[in-house]
């Protein structure tokens, strides 16, 4: 057992919660990095308080102060890039190549779009009869924000950037497979001068998240998991009537039509699927290929898949990395043999892959599966790991019937140069992100956020400061209190 322990950060400083003791592992070697502790009641009750303090003192100032604040914090985490997304391929295992350019860097993005938004917040006017009304966007108080373990720091960044750039406090729970960077946020707004209880972290499993989602004095939650535990979280927010924002899993289609740029479509298809080796909610997972091309498509997607270098995370040249734990490789290993099972065929991977020196890590092979059908399990269920299912389609309507027939409404993309096409096929998705001729494209302007079981409320763009505020409405009157009373 190592002596190493993470700790949560409340009110200003680093604390082990006084739950019990869980361990935290390396993806990529399956050995112990630290121990960490669940935070209970007590310590929920006493970053909520803290977070009441901070939250009176941040809220007090303009939205320029906020703003100047988190650009300090935004400088912080450019210059600590390395050192961070370092960590986050020691607590993911997803590839250093990928880390160093996109996880901190998507993170501090987003805070400092927001720090700028911050001093743009303001209500409307409302010209009446002897009379006006005004509204005010103001912060909605304690903010609870509940992460998933695939993108730790930019889930963090996501929803304490608009959160704190509307004046509110943030209580963040990394998930519990990892709770590294989170803490490390904590400390650079700290650093930047953010107030302490402003941006806490609870390190902890589920029934950490459970209790903040239930505390009374939380006015919101913000929640990227599975859809289970969105609608565990949801009916325990009714209980006190919280907003909530809901980010949670996908089953997306991926269309490909005969008259695509068909290397572009090729490439798509692969950074869907096998980018953080699969596991990224919005992940176009069902392939729908015109028939026409499909022995082509197929045939090439195995040749480029084939190249994909799988290995040591932190080595510039990996592609894939490790998954994030032994039980979940065992997950996506069952769904593979349930494909097989079901009569899809496997066109390449299917496999766990032994990286040499890193026997112990969680590796498995991108993997694809043609002839997949619509009611096969690999194509109804989310595997969020490195496997596509390949399904061929005859014309427009019949793949948008195939592509919207899921309970999910995530993401969505289209590859075809008819750009009427493109855009009808936009239109007729039932999905919260539809990309035409890309995917997986989520810059900090743009909405971010899924339709039916894939979510409720959106991310990033000025539509998440929404989120984090409520509107009041003030009636100023100008004559006289209109009155038939003698
Ligand atoms: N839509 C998005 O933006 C997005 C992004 C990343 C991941 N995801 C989804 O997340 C899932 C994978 O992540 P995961 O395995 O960490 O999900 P998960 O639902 O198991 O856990 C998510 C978080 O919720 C916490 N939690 C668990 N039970 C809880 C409860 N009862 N109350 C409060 N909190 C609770 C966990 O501790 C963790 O921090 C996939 O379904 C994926 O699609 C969605
Ligand atoms: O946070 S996720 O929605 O899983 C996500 C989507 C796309 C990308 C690509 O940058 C990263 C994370």
């Amino acid at each position: 057992m190592t002596d190493v322990v993470i700790p949560s950060f409340i009110d200003g400083h680093a604390v082990h919660g006084s739950g019990a003791r869980f361990e935290t592992f390396n993806p990529a070697t399956g050995q112990v990095i630290a121990g960490v502790h669940d935070c209970t009641q007590a310590d929920v009750d006493a970053a909520v308080a803290a977070a009441q303090r901070g939250f009176a003192v941040w809220s007090a100032l303009t939205g320029t102060e906020r703003g100047r604040i988190l650009q300090r914090a935004v400088q912080i985490l450019r210059e600590r890039n390395d050192e961070l997304a370092a960590l986050e391929v020691q607590d993911t295992g997803k590839p250093w190549q990928e880390a160093q350019v996109v996880d901190v860097a998507s993170g501090a993005d987003c805070i400092e779009y927001f720090a700028g938004a911050a001093a743009t917040l303001a209500g409307a006017q409302y010209p009446l009869k002897n009379a006006f009304a005004y509204t005010r966007r103001e912060p909605l108080g304690v903010c609870v924000g509940i992460g998933a373990w695939n993108y730790p720091i930019q889930i963090a960044c996501w929803k304490s950037g608009p959160a704190l750039a509307a004046g509110n406090a943030m209580i963040f729970k990394p998930s519990e497979l990892t709770p590294m960077t989170a803490l490390k946020l904590a400390e650079v707004y700290l650093e930047a001068g953010v107030p302490p209880g402003v941006f806490q972290v609870l390190q902890g499993r589920g029934t950490t998240g459970a209790l903040l989602a239930a505390h009374p004095d939380v006015a919101k939650v913000s929640v990227t998991g599975s859809v289970p535990t969105g609608k565990r979280v949801m009916a325990s927010a009714a209980d006190t009537l919280k907003r909530v924002t809901m980010e949670l899993g996908g089953k997306s289609p991926l269309v490909v039509f005969e008259d695509a740029d068909f290397e572009q479509a090729v490439t798509a298809a692969m950074m869907a699927n096998f980018y953080t080796q699969g596991e990224i909610c919005t992940n176009g997972t069902r392939v729908f290929v015109q028939r026409s091309i499909l022995p082509r498509f197929i045939a090439r997607l195995k040749e480029r898949t084939a190249l994909l270098r799988v290995g040591d995370p932190m080595h510039p040249d990996t592609e894939v990395g490790a998954l994030i734990s032994a039980a979940h490789r065992d997950k996506v290993m069952g769904y593979i043999q349930i494909g097989q099972d079901d009569g899809a065929t496997l066109v390449c991977g299917g496999h766990t892959v032994a990286v040499p020196g890193m026997e112990g890590g969680y590796f498995v092979a991108p993997t694809i599966f043609a002839d997949c059908t619509d009611p096969m399990r690999i194509v109804q269920e989310e595997i969020f790991g490195p496997v596509m299912s390949i399904l061929a389609f005859d014309d427009e309507a019949e793949v948008l019937r195939r592509a919207n027939d899921t309970r999910f409404g995530l993401a969505a993309g289209v590859f075809t140069r008819d750009s009427a096409r493109g855009h009808r096929m936009a239109a007729g998705l039932k999905a919260g992100i539809c990309w035409i001729n890309n995917y997986n494209i989520t810059p900090i302007e743009m909405p971010f956020g899924g339709a039916r079981e894939s979510g409720i409320g959106h991310e990033n763009s000025m539509v998440a400061l929404e989120h984090y505020t409520q509107l009041k409405t003030v009636y100023v009157e100008l004559g006289q209190v209109a009155c038939g009373y003698r």
